[in-house]
């Protein structure tokens, strides 16, 4: 699903237009990029270390020529002199060389300095070919001493727009340089806001929830109050479950940029030097001078993109387990925090929406989680609108384990609350299951699923099972993996047993120190509640079972 290198036939010189016309035909990209992604990084142009550059040949001359551009001059300075190469042509060709030996140098050293970041060159051999225009000729008098001082230039006549290229450049090694390969993001996550809810709105008459800033006032007081308390889970690498928390979402972006120099050698191994994770996003464009073999590697930069993929739901299904199973996946970037944009934050826009998502390069995959979009009337449409290709993943679980779940997590919150057995029924008298409360109506999947289905079809719906995630995370990764058209590389090796949690947790990577199990709020005990109340539940919930087993043709056996 990678899109395959494309080789030109050799020429003598590419514009920069040629390279971009042939990416943009040769792009096949998996998921829907939705159109108003108009800020992201644009395409870089990488030269590839193999084979081995020669040197950069570089002229003391100062000369003049006449570029496409009427009345425009362009004057190009280098430092030492071996060799006057005064066409803008080859003036395009030293700034690559410029670049790719910087690169040498980078890989060499393995990490990215501060020099490096901006490529600005303070090895004589790599000095950046100078130019500039009419109103900037006095430059040139500084420029000749010193050759480091960055390019001011137009397009030439070959349509090469170096100045274009360097900003490029530049800007893709800061993109580098906050590039976290790593899940040290998880470590900021934080769970103790554990969930939003979202279930809460007894006075609703609608089936389906509608967010009110009531409710997010009280989360807000609930999760700040909890928050005291619990600082140590963060530890956990559990994520801002339920809870928006735009500050954490920050700090995990700026955590980006403040890498350690081991996570850079990481990142460079990964984004500049590994060629299989290049693969995503590879286009070989042979390049000036014919006589040489080299080849270039064009490709987007790191950007934020708005979600390809978005776990909607359920709440208390294990929403948080999968995202964290699923970050395992080198293709796959989220953010820990719930954004809450489709319920919450709508008003404020895709843009705010997409700055809360983690940088991925080319054939990564964006997604998020935020479980009470599924059970929120003016979701799907705005996701739709959002875009018609992304995909939607629901972990589901049994409707009655799961209220109580939610049952648990509001009395961990609220000093008092009444018994289970008590908030169930219209009136203890009838037996008649309340399904305005929300811990009820968010299991009768099948009504809110009618819902989705009006915007999004089946196939691009793909339905967890929570049980199945904690007894065989394995097997329900893979159908995920599958689904989301990923090589299926989170595997059985990657999880194991805690019999202390009794649930499954995630294998130390070497070197890690963080523990891998969810935090507290995840496998809360729970209350022990009356059976008759549970087996009232089971046969309310039965039908609508039964019905939801057909629309997604998937049996989950709940009793
Ligand atoms: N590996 C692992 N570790 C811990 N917990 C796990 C795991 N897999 C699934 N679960 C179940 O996830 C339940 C919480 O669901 P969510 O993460 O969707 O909750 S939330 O809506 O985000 O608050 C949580 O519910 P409770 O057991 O009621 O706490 C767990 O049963």
């Amino acid at each position: 699903m990678r899109p395959m290198a494309e080789k030109l036939p050799v020429q003598n010189s590419y514009s920069i237009a040629d390279i971009n016309r042939r990416i943009n035909l040769s792009k096949t990209p998996p998921f829907h990029t939705p159109p108003s992604d108009n800020n992201s990084a644009s395409l870089q142009v990488l030269p590839i270390l193999k084979p081995p550059l020669r040197p950069l040949p570089v002229t003391g001359r100062k000369s003049r020529r006449q570029t496409g551009n009427k009345g425009e001059k362009t004057t190009t300075t280098a430092a030492s002199s071996d060799n006057n190469n005064s066409n803008t042509n080859s003036n395009a060709n030293r700034f690559i060389d410029n670049v790719a030996i910087n690169q040498v140098n980078i890989s060499k050293s393995n990490k990215i300095d501060s020099n490096n970041r901006n490529y600005n060159i303070n090895n004589s051999k790599n000095t950046t070919t100078t130019t500039s225009n009419n109103n900037n000729n006095n430059n040139n008098n500084n420029n000749n001493n010193n050759n480091n001082k960055s390019s001011s230039t137009n397009s030439n006549s070959n349509g090469f727009d170096i100045e274009q290229d360097r900003r490029r450049m530049i800007a893709f090694s800061e993109n580098v340089s906050n590039f976290d390969v790593s899940e040290k993001d998880n470590s900021k996550d934080n769970d103790i806001n554990d969930d939003n809810d979202s279930n809460n709105n007894n006075n609703n008459n609608s089936f389906y929830y509608q967010y009110s800033n009531e409710d997010y006032n009280n989360n807000n007081n609930n999760n700040t109050s909890s928050n005291n308390n619990n600082n140590n889970l963060n530890e956990e690498g559990d994520g801002g479950d339920g809870e928006e928390n735009d500050s954490d979402a920050d700090n995990n972006d700026e955590e980006l940029g403040k890498q350690s120099n081991k996570a850079d050698d990481i990142r460079l191994n990964q984004v500049l030097e590994s060629e299989s994770s290049m693969a995503t996003v590879s286009h070989y464009v042979a390049q000036t001078p014919p006589k040489s073999s080299r080849m270039l590697v064009v490709r987007e930069g790191p950007s934020k993109k708005l979600p390809q993929a978005i776990i909607i739901g359920v709440k208390k299904g294990g929403t948080r387990a999968l995202l964290e199973f699923l970050r395992l996946h080198p293709d796959i970037r989220a953010p820990g925090p719930e954004p809450h944009f489709f319920d919450r934050h709508y008003s404020r826009g895709l843009e705010w929406y997409r700055s809360k998502m983690p940088l991925t390069i080319e054939g990564q995959i964006s997604m998020e989680k935020t479980p009470s979009y599924f059970i929120t009337r003016d979701v799907p449409q705005r996701i739709y609108n959002m875009s018609k290709q992304v995909k939607l993943i629901v972990v589901v679980r049994d409707p009655v384990t799961r209220a109580i779940s939610d049952y648990t997590q509001t009395m961990t919150k609220r000093r008092s609350v009444r018994q289970f057995e008590q908030m169930v029924f219209v009136n203890n008298s009838s037996r008649i299951v309340d399904t305005s409360w929300g811990a009820i109506r968010i299991g009768v999947y099948a009504k809110h699923l009618e819902l989705w289905l009006k915007y999004f079809p089946l196939q691009q719906m793909h339905f967890v099972s929570g049980e199945k995630l904690i007894s065989d995370p394995a097997g329900e990764m893979a159908l995920l993996q599958d689904f989301l058209g990923l090589k299926r590389i989170i595997n059985e090796k990657h999880f194991f047993f805690n019999e202390t949690k009794g649930f499954p947790c995630l294998k130390k990577p070497e070197g890690s120190g963080h523990p891998h199990c969810l935090g507290k709020t995840k496998g809360r005990q729970h209350p022990t509640i009356d059976p008759s109340v549970i087996q009232r539940l089971r046969d309310f919930y039965r039908p609508f079972n039964s019905k939801f087993y057909k629309m997604v043709n998937r049996d989950f056996e709940w009793p």
